[in-house]
């Protein structure tokens, strides 16, 4: 009942947030999703466990050492949520991380670090429709945090509707980046290259 719930108040959210995106974001994971179905492959950084008769699945994060959000990374979830979306017996996805100690480290540092303002602006492009994907998904999701979440690990799991997060004095979450200097860059795609480029430098 409470799934049920949660799920009709998600539909109504959803209306708002799935418009159409100016800027065409969407394309780039679909277009990746359709070649990766006529190639069949399989994600060696995620792995999605449906269960047909709970309608729920559970999605794993493996990508060691600390599951950081890397363009990759980012890609390969995004196209596991958005197959999952378009499998309608599916209503509930709970993430989590196949990982000790950590659910994951945020994003990719090295992905921040020597880049060109290109591949700058594809990552923070990727980051934004990561948490756009799961903060407007029809399923209703849950994060299950199993270990460490700073900074881009927490944003992950605050795009849940959900989170419980293990008892453990060892695990920390938080939104610590800024210790780092790093600032989330405004919403356009030229602010993105031109923030993300004094990063690189
Ligand atoms: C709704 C909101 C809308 C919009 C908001 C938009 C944007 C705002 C949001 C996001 C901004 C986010 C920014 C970030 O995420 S920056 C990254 C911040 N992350 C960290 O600072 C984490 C640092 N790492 C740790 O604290 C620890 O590693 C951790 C607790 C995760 C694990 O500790 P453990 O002792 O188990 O492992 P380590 O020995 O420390 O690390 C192992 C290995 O992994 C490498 N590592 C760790 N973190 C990262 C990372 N983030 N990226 C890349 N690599 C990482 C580490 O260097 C070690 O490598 P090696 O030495 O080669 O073994």
């Amino acid at each position: 009942m409470a799934l049920r719930a949660a799920l009709r108040q998600k539909c109504g959210l959803i209306g708002i947030l799935s418009q159409p995106s100016s800027s065409g974001s969407h394309s780039r994971v679909s277009a990746v999703l359709v070649s990766q179905m006529r190639n069949n492959a399989t994600s060696p950084k995620i792995k999605v466990d449906f269960n047909q008769s709970t309608g729920v699945a559970v999605l794993s994060m493996q990508s060691p050492p600390v599951n950081s959000l890397s363009l990759d990374f980012l890609t390969e979830l995004c196209i596991s949520v958005e197959k999952l979306e378009m499998d309608r017996a599916c209503r509930g996805l709970i993430i989590t991380s196949s990982l000790p100690k950590v659910f994951s480290a945020g994003l990719d540092i090295l992905e921040m670090y020597g880049k060109s303002p290109e591949r700058c602006g594809e990552f923070w492009r990727a980051v934004q429709e990561m948490w756009l994907k799961m903060y407007s998904s029809n399923m209703v999701t849950i994060a299950a945090i199993n270990g460490s979440s700073p900074a881009g690990g927490c944003l992950l799991s605050l795009t849940c509707d959900y989170r419980i997060m293990s008892d453990n004095p060892r695990y920390s979450i938080g939104l610590n980046e800024t210790l780092l200097g790093i600032v989330a860059p405004f919403g356009t795609d030229k602010n993105i290259i031109k923030n993300t480029h004094t990063c690189s430098n």
